[in-house]
């Protein structure tokens, strides 16, 4: 399949970035194989000092290969990264991963099983006096809550207490970047909620550019100020979570980042027809084919006889809270009916039957020619 290669926003210039760049990591021109498999496609990305980055995409993508050079963990093969300007691997250059300047935190925690909390994470810290490695590592402890169980063993703390020690070792020595391949996903939906509000505000406290790996887009959304979503080895797409949210490039961005209803239709008078009305298609030609795709929070009730507004039989609702899901059956316009989830506010939900007035806000609505599939 074809991918489009779309630009990634702040790209360095240059193969190698320069010191002047100002950006804290530089990659530029990444592939990667592992044997015949060719695993990342000339990826390039680049981070401000302070910027959180997400990775996000499906599973085997890339996303950890993509960390593990940045770590140094992998061989670079092709392409380069540069930290603070200095290119620290290419080709022919590895800097070995303890001498980066890097902090990093996995999913299992690797903490040392035979060492207290404390020493756990002064152990990051080698190369400073005793005392003052044993300041830090409490300091650090109390910043994600722990002073108090300082002198215990790992085994004696639960999962999310463990993952605490594991980005408190990880910050302890001030890292020019942190890396974090899925910290949550063992934890319970709850822990993680949690966990990853903590998280955010300790990089952003201590101004620490991280670049995070998670398969959650709902994590990615929340802890991201840029998100970059790859694709069989790509950057995709790259922007802001409101961006990629609003301004999907291409259809499989839009349904990674959230539900949507397709409908396809094709293009007159620089409009597609839907059930819910007239579409603008910037960018097709007239008479071509166009993917519609609307996100459920889009459709919104109306007031009896508001003008504008389309009827919807309700098939199905549920309540989930403050929002409901709607199933919504209208007519398409072609004698037939088309079924399209909706979701609105609980206190605007109809019962589970009888007809709904709806109107559509534009902002949730994409066009995308078909072969957009990217
Ligand atoms: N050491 C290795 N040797 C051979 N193939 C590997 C190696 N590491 C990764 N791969 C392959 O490279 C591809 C990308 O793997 P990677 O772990 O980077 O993906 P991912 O996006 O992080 O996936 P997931 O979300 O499932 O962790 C996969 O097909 C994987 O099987």
């Amino acid at each position: 399949m074809n991918m489009p290669d779309l630009p990634f926003s702040a790209r360095p210039s240059s193969a190698t970035a320069r010191a002047g760049d100002g950006y804290r990591l530089a990659a530029d021109g990444l592939w990667h194989s592992f044997g015949d498999a060719g695993v990342l496609r000339d990826v390039s990305l680049s981070l401000a000092p302070g910027e959180i980055l997400c990775l996000v995409g499906p599973s085997g993508c890339g996303k950890s290969t993509l960390l593990r050079l940045l770590a140094g963990l992998e061989q670079v093969q092709r392409g380069s990264i540069a930290l603070d300007g200095e290119v620290i691997a290419d080709a022919r250059r590895h800097v070995l991963p303890e001498k980066r300047g890097v902090g990093m935190v996995f999913q299992d925690f690797a903490l040392f099983p035979h060492l207290s909390l404390v020493d756990n994470v002064a152990f990051g810290l080698a190369g400073r006096p005793a005392a003052q490695r044993r300041a830090r590592a409490l300091e650090m402890l109390a910043r994600v809550g722990l002073a108090e169980r300082a002198q215990d063993a790992p085994h004696a703390l639960s999962g999310g207490q463990q993952q605490r020690v594991a980005l408190a070792r990880a910050l302890a020595p001030q890292p020019r970047l942190m890396l974090l391949d899925e910290p949550f996903s063992n934890l319970d939906v709850r822990l993680r909620h949690h966990l990853r509000a903590e998280t955010r505000h300790l990089l952003k406290e201590g101004g620490v550019a991280s670049v995070m790996v998670t398969h959650d887009p709902d994590e990615a959304m929340f802890m991201a100020d840029r998100i970059a979503l790859m694709r069989a080895g790509r950057i995709l797409q790259a922007g802001s979570p409101a961006e990629l949210y609003r301004q999907p490039a291409t259809p499989f961005a839009a349904e990674f980042f959230g539900e949507v209803n397709r409908y396809r239709g094709s293009v007159r008078g620089g409009r597609v027809a839907t059930p819910l009305g007239e579409i603008a298609a910037p960018g097709l030609a007239e008479g071509a084919p166009a993917e519609v795709l609307l996100r459920p929070e889009a459709i919104h009730p109306l007031a009896a006889g508001a003008p504008g507004g389309f009827v919807a039989e309700v098939v199905e609702a549920h309540m989930l809270g403050a929002y409901s899901q709607l199933t919504l059956a209208l007519p398409d316009g072609r004698g037939g009916t088309v079924c399209w989830q909706a979701q609105m506010p609980s206190a605007a939900c109809p019962a589970a039957s009888g007809h709904l007035p709806v109107g559509l806000y534009p902002d949730g609505v994409f066009v995308f020619p078909p072969e957009a599939e990217a």
